[in-house]
Order: structure tokens, then C-alpha cells, then sequence
């Protein structure tokens, strides 16, 4: 037993609203409470905890969270939103239907590039043909990006049937995850939680306990989870909800183009070093960029749509703010 002045490790696998649920080395949980604003911890997070005082419950206290190699977030002009923190890569989960927003692909992409984390893009329904085609052409640009060549590609692109072929996406996906930290995104309807459960079967009731616990006689709080894929804990799978309202807010305009692949390629062979890509002459970027009635499919050009959000985030960043 551990006494109040001990400072324990433990691994933050569960977040709901200002709680925390801790994870020590032996794969125990409890829930832990932030001791103020310094100590406000995400998933994801190691942090340094003490158990409660004899008599006083089993609900600990965070003191210390360590330092995060990234933290994946987003913000708007109200509020900053951490997903999750010390992450390998992003799955970004898409569907055949509901149709994507191209905008929110591209934000949660940029995002991810921001913090060093690998983006992985998975479009999902591919038994559903007609609407599957039309998402995968959209997707054309993010699956050639860089490249001709297969492993020149900047992005993964999968496509999966998750209610269809599950067994034949599981063998896909697992090779990918191994060994790492993965943050699942996703619209709703995609076939998030299909995708959770066929990797962590039982996911949700597995957690049901906890979160029956820390929501009970309050309003429910979303929630984000981390689940370990393997018995050995290596392989880990974070599942959060919120993928609308993906504000940059956090970014400045000019760090677009660098978290941009397609743009950032090219930035290099601007006239000015600060060129911002939108008007100046002799811009590398402009030069390559596609126009709207060309062909799309140029790997190392520009396509219009992505030139136009890009446009769109640059002067949404350089607004200055509303409240
Ligand atoms: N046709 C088809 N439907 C699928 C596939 N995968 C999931 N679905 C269906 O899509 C719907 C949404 O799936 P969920 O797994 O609940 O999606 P979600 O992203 O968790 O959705 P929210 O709960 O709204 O966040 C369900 O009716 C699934 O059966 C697929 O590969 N093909
Ligand atoms: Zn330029």
C-alpha cells in the first residue's frame, strides 16, 4: 500500500470533463482529480499522483503532469479543446456517407502535421460503391500526395468496409498500429465505434463502470477513452468524440503552408521569404497550383480545393478575434 506522501505514476486513459481516470504500471484504475489548473491532465499523459487520505475514498489527486512530447487539440475563438496527448499518429476515420467535409479533413490534418503527429486517413464504407468512388476521387490528391510512387506517398489512405470485411480491415490496420499510440477522429456516422469495438471487443462495456460512475446524478460529459489493444498494453487506441468546429485558432497564418505538404513543397521557390502564397509575384506556390476546370490528378500540383481552404484558413487565422 502506498502511503499519502508517495507519488505514484500512472498514465491518464480517461478524461470526462475535469476527471481523470489513472492507469498505474500494473494496470490498475482509479479516478483522479486534478489539484488545480497546472495539473489539468489529457489522455494520454503521465502524470504523478497520490492516492486519497485513509478514510477518505479511493479517489486520488493529480500533482504533476510530466512533460508531453505533443498534445493534438484544437481551438476556436471561445475555447481550447485538447484531445490527447504523447501521440504517435491520428487516424482519421471518413465514410462513403455521410459525405466528408473536405475543410474538416484538412484542418484535422493540419492539426496533426502542427504537432509532429503522423496523420493516417482511413475512408470507410466501400460496400456502399457509388458514394465510396466519389469520396475515394475526392481523396485523390491526400493519396498521391508526394509522389508518384507508392512509398513516396505523404498520407496513407485505406479504404475499409468496417461492418462488411472487418476481419480483412482488423489484418490492414493492425500492422500500422502495433507498438503505438493511435488518436481515432471521426464525423459522426462513420463507423467509429464499429471500428473501436472490432478492435477492442467489449470496448464500450469495458468502460461502462467507470463512466456510469463519474457521470451518475451529474449532466454526461463527453468523454475520451484510451483503450489497450494487447494483453501487454503496447498498442493503444484513443477514442474521442468531436471532429465538427475544428478551430486553428492556436496556429498563426503563416504556419499553414508548412503544415501543408503540397504547399510547403513548393514554398521554397517563392520570389520573397515571407511570401504568404496568395498574391505576391513570383510564387512558387501559385505556379502549381491546379486550376478548377484542369484535371486534379498531378501529384506534385496543387489541387484547386486545397488551395481554396487554404486561402479560407488564412484569412479565418489572420481575423483578428471576436470576443
Ligand atoms: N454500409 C456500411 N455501413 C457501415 C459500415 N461501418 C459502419 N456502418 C454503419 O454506419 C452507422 C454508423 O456506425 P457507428 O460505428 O455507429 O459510427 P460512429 O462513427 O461511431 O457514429 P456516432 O455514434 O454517431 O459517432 C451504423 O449504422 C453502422 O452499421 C460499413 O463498412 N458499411
Ligand atoms: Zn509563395
Amino acid at each position: 500500500m502506498s502511503t499519502r506522501s508517495e507519488l505514484n505514476q500512472g498514465l491518464v486513459v480517461g478524461s470526462h470533463g475535469r476527471h481523470c481516470v489513472v492507469e498505474t504500471p500494473d494496470g490498475e484504475r482509479r479516478i483522479c482529480h486534478p489539484r488545480g489548473k497546472k495539473s489539468q491532465a489529457v489522455v494520454g499523459d503521465h502524470v504523478l499522483w497520490l492516492p486519497a487520505l485513509p478514510g477518505q475514498g479511493d479517489e486520488g489527486t493529480i500533482e504533476k503532469v510530466q512533460t508531453r512530447r505533443n498534445l493534438f487539440y484544437r481551438q476556436d475563438e471561445i475555447r481550447t479543446k485538447s484531445f490527447a496527448a504523447n501521440l504517435d499518429q491520428v487516424l482519421i476515420l471518413l465514410a462513403a456517407e455521410p459525405v466528408f467535409s473536405e475543410s474538416q479533413l484538412v484542418r484535422a490534418l493540419i492539426a496533426a502535421e502542427a504537432e509532429h503527429i503522423k496523420p493516417i486517413i482511413a475512408l470507410n464504407k466501400s460496400d456502399l460503391v457509388e458514394p465510396f468512388a466519389r469520396a475515394w476521387e475526392r481523396l485523390w490528391p491526400y493519396r498521391h500526395m508526394g509522389g508518384e510512387s507508392n512509398t513516396e506517398h505523404h498520407y496513407r489512405v485505406l479504404p475499409m468496409s468496417l461492418t462488411e470485411s472487418g476481419s480483412v480491415d482488423h489484418q490492414a490496420l493492425m500492422p500500422i498500429l502495433a507498438g503505438k499510440t493511435t488518436l481515432v477522429l471521426g464525423p459522426s456516422g462513420v463507423g467509429k465505434s464499429t471500428l473501436v469495438n472490432l478492435l477492442v471487443p467489449g470496448a464500450y462495456a469495458q468502460t461502462g463502470e467507470i463512466s456510469q460512475a463519474l457521470n451518475s446524478g451529474k449532466h454526461t460529459t463527453t468523454t475520451t477513452t484510451l483503450y489497450w489493444i494487447d494483453k501487454e498494453r503496447t498498442t493503444a487506441l484513443i477514442d474521442s468524440p468531436g471532429f465538427q468546429e475544428f478551430g486553428l485558432r492556436h496556429l498563426a497564418p503563416t504556419d499553414l503552408a508548412r503544415c501543408m505538404p503540397d504547399i510547403a513543397a513548393h514554398a521554397g521557390n517563392c520570389r520573397f521569404y515571407n511570401c504568404t502564397h496568395l498574391h505576391e509575384p513570383g510564387c512558387g506556390v501559385r505556379e502549381r497550383v491546379l486550376d478548377a476546370g484542369e484535371d486534379q490528378k498531378q501529384a506534385d500540383a496543387i489541387s484547386a480545393n486545397r488551395y481554396r481552404i487554404y486561402g479560407e484558413l488564412f484569412e479565418e487565422l489572420s481575423a483578428p478575434p471576436k470576443y
